[in-house]
């Protein structure tokens, strides 16, 4: 196990958003968080990164606890691109090189602008390369958020609404990158995904959550209509179309 999460707890002042919740993801598997708005998505990624303090549980990484590694440590075990992006005025290609910081001791090596360069080209940034990230549309300045999490070569890559701003095509193209470095680099990626249809197409492990636990976990078999319409309270059939699973609101 890549990752174990166990027994967390969360509250914030007035409410309690994550109950007893608990999981493991292997190296090279792809999870997707599902559930209706407001139901803990993004603070459950929070307190796996430890932006957030669990009240109760652990997270470990190799079996090393989160709470317990140093800033560096954590970054190279760790990129997570958030809901919310950055904007400070640098261009595209120094907004990817950041992604490096966890290695660069005293001064970018040729390997660095390697690793920048390929993330760069894997999300189709080359042209855009010396542009002003404060120049760029929503869709694109969010594929500059993902390149810069892949220049940092983590373990597990966690992505908060990856393809919310992006067009059909990219959010295609991006939940196929994703998957493909999952795969060969033999790392792992947690996602938080609204669109079901495109969980079904890169996820391995699903999670779906209700009312701040997790309702079902495991793999494509928990996707059915019964869990599904418990936890989005929407009736749906689960079909198959050209051999993919997919969600159909009825
Ligand atoms: N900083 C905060 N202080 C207090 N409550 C918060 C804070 N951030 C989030 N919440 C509340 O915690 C709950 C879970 O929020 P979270 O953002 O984790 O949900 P989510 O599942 O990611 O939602 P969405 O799908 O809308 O992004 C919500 O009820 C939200 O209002």
């Amino acid at each position: 196990m890549i990752l174990s999460v166990q027994g967390l707890e969360f509250s914030y002042p007035s409410n309690k958003v994550l109950k007893d919740v608990s999981f493991s993801i292997k190296k090279g598997e792809c999870l997707a968080i599902l559930g209706t708005n407001g139901t803990g998505k993004s603070t459950l990624l929070k307190c796996i990164n430890r932006i957030l303090k669990p009240q109760k549980g652990a997270v470990l990484i190799d079996k090393s606890d989160v709470q317990k590694l140093n800033q560096t440590d954590l970054a190279k075990r760790i990129g997570y691109v958030s809901q919310s992006n950055q904007s400070f005025r640098t261009t595209v290609f120094d907004t990817v090189l950041i992604g490096r910081k966890p290695y660069i001791k005293w001064d970018v090596t040729e390997k660095d602008l390697n690793i920048v360069n390929r993330a760069i080209e894997m999300l189709g940034l080359q042209e855009y390369s010396l542009r002003y990230i404060d120049e760029l549309s929503g869709g694109e300045l969010q594929k500059v958020i993902i390149a810069r999490a892949l220049a940092q070569e983590p373990k597990i890559l966690m992505f908060d609404e990856p393809t919310s701003s992006l067009d059909l095509k990219n959010q295609l193209e991006v939940i196929s990158i994703i998957k493909d470095v999952v795969k060969n680099k033999k790392i792992s990626a947690l996602v938080t995904i609204h669109d079901l249809n495109l969980a079904l197409r890169f996820a391995d492990k699903f999670i779906l959550l209700k009312e701040s636990k997790i309702y079902a976990a495991g793999g494509i078999e928990i996707m059915t209509s019964h869990n599904i319409e418990s936890v989005y309270s929407v009736p749906v059939k689960v079909e198959n179309l050209s051999s993919r699973m997919v969600v159909v609101p009825i």
